[in-house]
């Protein structure tokens, strides 16, 4: 089946979708590394990678069209050039020294496409490889000379296509900076994306694609808190004009703390007219609209967030349904990604069954919910719209 690329809304029928399966980097986890690598706890793996496959298999049912990443990877490391750029990046880090980058480097390239692809997502311990030397000598056995990157999990974050455009994301934490180098190595070296407009590169200022909300045709939302910086939003904003990819950019400020580390953590949408909202949030919840006033940016004063979307979407109202049922189970269901609900088209949408409270007024509201099992994925906190990077929906009629 032959699918264009492009991506004008949230809710848009899906397509194609870019997933990871959590594979040997989550096994990489342990009580003394999980909260600089951005886990809440260590999964059990196998359960892991079962509801992953759940996930999968419910999107294939409804005909969307699932790419995996580490497949993605692994072909476009086919291509010596993007093998090299690899193998360059991966063994940038200082910690290394001049002896153990280049005995790394000889052991990278000695690689199969495969093989380099699962390296460079477990990462490397230092008593895998015995490179000798002092900086070899001085490690720990268990120090990481390539870090593991267990968040490829969200692919949400590190690419976000605009229109027929892709941005690779500059993502803030240094636990997932190097996801970026991996999917501007599949966007440039993929048979399949080859000749795709690139937006946005991992070395700009910061912003993550759970932070991009395409509201509707001509109009993001762009959260701007813990991850995505007020630099970053600005540069977004110019690049989309420039290309008219959008209209409107609205800013959102929330709060910079872990549990509202992205927008879509707190606010994602079920309709073409309707968001799924943490109660505990919205009232306070403002946005700056930003238009282009040639090659200049117009900054509004800020308004109520719901007020400016239902403007810069030209609608009365954006209706708001709740996280929740009362403030306490709003702030558990928003922790346990409730809020980050997968939209398939319009009024259906994909969620963790553990957020009863939250799927029940979803429905309520007239939404079809397909809940999905994530007791182990959702220990690295992020849900549904959190693990897939939609490439592909059709327009809205
Ligand atoms: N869009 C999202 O909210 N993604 C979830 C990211 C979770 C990951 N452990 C992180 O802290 O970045």
């Amino acid at each position: 089946m032959s699918r264009t690329f492009g991506v004008d809304s949230e809710v848009g029928p899906l397509r194609t979708v870019i997933l990871h399966r959590p594979g040997n980097e989550l096994r990489r986890l342990t009580p003394r590394n999980n909260d600089k690598l951005l886990f809440d706890g260590i999964p059990w793996v196998g359960r892991a990678q079962d509801e992953h496959d759940a996930f999968a298999q419910t999107l294939r049912d409804r005909d969307v069209e699932v790419l995996y990443l580490g497949q993605l990877l692994t072909e476009a490391l086919g291509d010596p050039d993007a093998r090299a750029v690899a193998v360059a990046d991966s063994t940038e880090d200082l910690r290394l020294g001049d002896t153990l980058r280049e005995y790394l480097r000889g052991h990278l390239g000695s690689l199969d496409p495969a093989g380099l692809a699962e390296t460079l997502m477990a990462g490397v311990r230092n008593d895998e490889v015995r490179a000798g030397g002092l900086v070899t000598s001085l490690l720990a056995d268990e120090d990481f000379l390539i870090d593991p990157l267990p968040n490829l999990l969200f692919t949400r974050d590190s690419s976000v296509w605009i229109g027929g455009s892709v941005a690779v994301t500059s993502l803030a934490m240094p636990a997932r900076a190097r996801e970026t180098q991996l999917t501007e190595l599949i966007y440039t070296f993929h048979p399949r994306f080859k000749g795709v407009e690139r937006i946005y590169d991992h070395k700009l200022e910061h912003v993550e694609g759970g932070d991009v909300l395409a509201l509707g045709p001509g109009v993001l939302a762009v959260g701007v808190g813990e991850r995505t910086t007020p630099a970053g939003v600005e540069r977004l904003a110019r690049r989309v004009f420039a290309k008219g990819l959008a209209h409107t950019v609205l800013a959102v400020p929330i709060a910079q703390q872990r549990a509202t580390m992205h927008l879509d953590t707190v606010c994602t949408m079920v309709d073409v007219d309707a968001v799924l909202m943490y109660p505990n949030m919205a009232e306070e919840m403002r946005a700056l609209a930003v238009t282009a006033e040639g090659d200049e940016l117009h900054v509004a004063e800020p308004e109520p967030f719901l007020v400016a979307a239902a403007k810069a979407l030209g609608i009365d109202t954006l209706r708001r349904i709740d996280t929740g049922l009362d403030p306490v189970t709003a702030e558990r269901e928003q922790w346990d990604d409730g809020n980050n609900t997968l939209a398939l088209a319009p009024r259906v949408c994909i969620a963790y069954e553990r957020t009863v409270e939250t799927n029940a007024r979803l429905e309520e509201a007239g939404i079809e919910v397909i809940r999905i099992a994530g007791s182990e994925l959702g220990s690295g906190r992020g849900g549904p719209r959190c693990m897939s990077c939609p490439v592909s929906r059709e327009p809205l009629a």
